[in-house]
């Protein structure tokens, strides 16, 4: 009876799966040690997978936690050693800075022996030195040995016996004092690099509030759908979207973004994020294992222990090379003693520098380290890249291709009209029918509908949909209360009957959607979408870059052309009304015309394109699964502004490998020449052959530097972030404008101030980029005036979101722009056309759709 229980125990826990645990391994110096440490976990019980992070010296193991604990996992990867030790998942490892006591003994015993000219038996000293240092490094040669691996250790260690055989007690010593210091100099440095993936991983909390009850429970308890309550200053434990109250959270962590981003109930927050300053209860929609966050951490870890195209080159050279060098040194030490040649110890040491200069180490290290710091930098700024293989690509890229919805656009559709063609239907009829099918729909376009019914007092019904079909590029099909109904494109609208589609008159701008029931066309509607902030800049950028940029949609030709206007005609190429097999086509075209592609998309009808495409890159952490999958970088924000850093930050990466390739070579060679032009100096090899290792790992370093990454700014603003009136807008450069007179505001300190200094006209800057307004154009989007109480600090100024106050629906008297509490909507003459539009339509009150163009109400002309 009791062992039932304890079987059934066991079982439960067996069921409650894998635990993975996150070691320090010191003893990983190249890519060798990957084999070895496979080669001993992967035939443990209770080992289901290993991964080998070089540069940071981890090895993340996923095990049974009741066949085989942590600790015997570290005890086995000892026993060869490694000197492993358990890191507590997230907790940030304390290393001591300080070398071992037995380091600082025998550089002093060497130091000691250098005073052997004054008095020879000083001289052993030398001796005494090699006698503390060398057992480690003669331990892991023997484990290497064992593994039928060549590694630096043995080399090291036959130089050093080598050194000792010639009686050259001085020169043994100083290889095993250069080895080891530039070994625990090479830790502090990888740990340095390390710290930053250490915070990556440690961000969100374990504990959560829960707020009925207030009771702290395990982050990893709470169930989806529970409600959290979540506090100024704390950070996010759980994804989830807010329910009650208002705040800012500080998102850097996910998106690298630096700009607090206003929460209101409806809004999603992540965790790992912070809440500055308000209240939040925030229902979950994740469970702990599964947010963003740990996506993120996994993707990184997987880039990490991901081999690229050069590293597995390095990798098959150095397998050739090393024992090439080990034959030709044997050769060149036996010659001289065949010969019999009267100096035999001159060859003796050509053969110890050449085997010395054998150690490929920092050739095999050039590479993984510098996408080790490049993927770390990459996720610092909000870009989660897949691997060393995607930086490489990313590098070369010539062409950017751009999905229009979601993309270039923001994805947020207002209604602009909806017609009724028959007069049978009523239009709430038709809405319910409208918006019930397409509330089973994620593409953005349907969420429009669905609004626009609601704000029509019109409710869905999700139930009542008995069938639906997604047809990809054209639309969806459903059956509500028995009917049949059709909504999409003209695509759809052919599909549905064989009557011909109605032409449009002066539909600039606009998206028509079309809805038909039994063959017979019943309604039509018009939707807009405006662009996203920086898209022009990111566009510009690109072209610095020598990168042309082309835009495909699935969209119609004419909202493609709107959206290439609003950009100021930047896109070099428009590819519009494609099928989703299209943007495979397309992508494949410019592969073969122009060269190297990269395709920024947003998962929507596009994950094939995206993972055609050299490098497909997609947006944001809510992005699509399919699109995260399939796609080589995902960008963690909708900032498209980091596409152009991304490359950069890739560039640079290539540059320093190439650095490192060629730092490593030519060190190596000039060490060979010296040894063959009559100076076989050892020290030399080894410090030439530690030395280039230590260099390679802090030179790679000069990547997490903040400064190097970003897009050389020109104009008056260092960052891309600072923005004012005067001055530079999020990103551009501020040539064309002056920068003189108003001051660009830099980090979000500033910019509360200025939310406060609102009045001057000169030189207001705005919190977030949306909120920006400039003289052409009024508030934009998330723009909420309070400033609208003088409508004309709207005009220059910037709109502040959280004091919400309802603007006047103007008449056409007031020529002055006003901001709008909801969406893209303001006039020509000052007013909002928010509820109101029907009655401004019939007014013949112009509204204005997009980014700042004003456009002509369109007319729906059936035939
Ligand atoms: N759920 C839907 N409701 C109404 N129309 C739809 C729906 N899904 C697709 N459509 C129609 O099909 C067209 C093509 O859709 P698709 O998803 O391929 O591209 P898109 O989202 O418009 O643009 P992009 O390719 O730039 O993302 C849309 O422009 C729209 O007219
Ligand atoms: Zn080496």
């Amino acid at each position: 009876m009791e062992n039932d229980e304890i079987l059934k125990a066991s079982l439960l826990n067996k069921k409650k799966s894998y635990e993975k645990s996150n070691f320090d391994v010191l003893g990983i110096c190249c890519t060798k040690e990957v084999f070895l440490i496979e080669g001993i976990l992967k035939p443990l019980e209770g080992v289901q997978d290993v991964s080998v992070i070089v540069p940071s010296k981890t090895v993340v193991v996923v095990h049974d936690p009741l066949l085989i604990s942590a600790s015997q996992i570290a005890a086995s990867l000892n026993q060869v050693k490694l000197e492993a030790s358990i890191r507590a998942y997230g907790e940030e490892k304390i290393l001591n800075t300080w070398p071992k006591p037995y380091i600082i003994a025998f550089g002093l015993l060497l130091v000691v022996s250098l005073f052997k000219n004054f008095y020879p038996p000083l001289g052993w000293f030398a001796l005494g030195a090699v006698i503390i240092g060398f057992p480690p490094i003669f331990l892991k040669s023997i484990t290497s040995i064992r593994r039928l691996s060549l590694d630096m250790n043995i080399l090291m260690a036959i130089a050093v016996i080598g050194a000792v055989a010639l009686g050259d007690y001085s020169e043994a010593g100083t290889i095993v004092f250069l080895f080891t210091t530039a070994e625990w100099l090479e830790t502090l440095a990888r740990h340095k690099a390390a710290s930053g993936m250490t915070s990556l991983m440690s961000m969100t909390p374990q504990k959560a509030v829960l707020a009925e009850t207030r009771e702290v429970v395990d982050a990893e308890k709470v169930s989806i759908d529970s409600l959290i309550a979540v506090l100024a200053g704390e950070i996010v434990p759980i994804d989830g979207v807010v329910v009650d109250g208002r705040s800012e959270v500080d998102e850097r962590t996910l998106t690298g973004e630096s700009f607090p981003v206003p929460k209101q109930p409806g809004s999603q927050v992540w965790a790992g994020t912070q809440n500055i300053d308000g209240y939040l209860c925030v229902r979950t929609t994740a469970m702990a294992e599964n947010l963003a966050v740990t996506r993120m951490v996994r993707l990184v870890e997987e880039a990490q222990s991901s081999r690229s195209h050069t590293q597995r080159l390095i990798d098959t050279c150095v397998k050739y090379y090393t024992p090439v060098v080990v034959v030709l040194a044997a050769g060149v030490a036996i010659l001289p003693l065949i010969m019999k040649m009267h100096n035999p110890k001159q060859g003796f040491l050509l053969a110890l520098v050449l085997i010395v200069s054998a150690c490929p180490c920092a050739l095999v290290l050039s590479t993984p380290i510098a996408y080790f710091c490049a993927l770390l930098k990459a996720a610092q700024l909000g870009l989660l890249v897949k691997g060393g293989d995607v930086l490489e690509a990313l590098s070369q890229v010539k062409v950017a291709a751009f999905d229009k919805t979601g993309t270039i656009t923001r994805g947020e559709f207002t209604i602009r009209e909806f017609h009724v063609f028959n007069s049978d239907i009523s239009l709430e009829t038709l809405l319910y029918w409208v918006s019930s099918i397409e509330s089973k729909s994620s593409h953005p376009m349907a969420s429009a509908l669905v609004e626009y019914a609601r704000s029509n007092s019109v409710e869905q019904n999700t139930h009542d949909v008995k069938e639906f079909i997604i047809f990809p590029g054209e639309g969806v099909f459903g059956q509500i209360d028995g009917h049949d109904i059709f909504i999409g494109n003209r695509r759809i609208v052919v599909r549905a009957s064989s009557q011909a589609v109605p032409s449009i008159a002066k539909m600039e701008g606009v998206t028509v959607g079309y809805v038909v029931y039994r063959g017979e066309l019943i309604g039509a509607f018009t939707l807009s979408d405006s662009c996203r902030t920086g898209t022009e800049e990111a566009i510009s950028e690109l072209k610095s870059l020598v990168i042309k940029s082309v835009m495909l949609t699935g969209d119609s030709t004419s909202a493609a052309n709107f959206a290439q206007n609003q950009l100021k005609k930047a896109l070099e190429e428009i590819h519009a009304e494609l099928l989703p097999a299209d943007k495979v086509h397309v992508i494949n075209d410019l592969k073969s015309r122009v060269g190297p592609t990269m395709m920024i998309g947003d998962g929507m009808n596009d994950a094939h394109a995206l993972a055609t495409a050299d490098v497909g890159i997609s947006m944001g952490v809510s992005g699509f699964a399919v699109a995260t999958e399939t796609s080589h970088v995902t960008l963690m924000s909708n900032d498209l502004q980091k596409i152009p850093e991304a490359v950069v930050l890739a560039r640079r990466t290539h540059q320093i490998i190439l650095v490192n390739i060629i730092l490593s070579i030519v060190t190596k060679s000039a060490v060979f020449c010296l040894a063959f032009a009559g100076y076989p100096l050892l020290w030399a090899a080894v410090l030439a052959d530690v030395g280039t290792c230590l260099l390679v790992i802090l030179h790679s370093m000069m990547l997490l530097r903040e400064e190097e990454v970003i897009v050389k700014k020109i104009g008056c603003c260092g960052s891309k972030k600072s923005m004012n009136n005067g001055g530079c807008l999020s990103g551009s450069n501020g040539s064309e404008k002056s920068c003189s007179k108003p001051n660009c505001c830099d980090l979000e300190a500033q910019v509360k101030q200025c939310h406060s200094t609102l009045e001057s006209n000169s030189s207001s800057c705005c919190g977030t980029k949306e909120e920006v307004g400039n003289d052409e154009r009024a508030c934009l989007k998330t723009s909420h005036a309070k400033a609208a109480t003088k409508t004309i600090s709207c005009q220059s100024g910037c709109c502040i979101s959280p004091t919400k106050k309802k603007v006047v629906e103007k008449e056409g008297s007031s020529a002055q722009k006003g901001c709008c509490t909801d969406g893209v909507e303001s006039t020509e003459r000052g007013g909002c056309c928010g509820k109101s539009y029907k009655e401004e339509v019939a007014r013949k009150e112009n509204c204005c759709g997009g980014c700042e163009t004003l456009m002509e109400v369109p007319e729906i002309i059936t035939e």
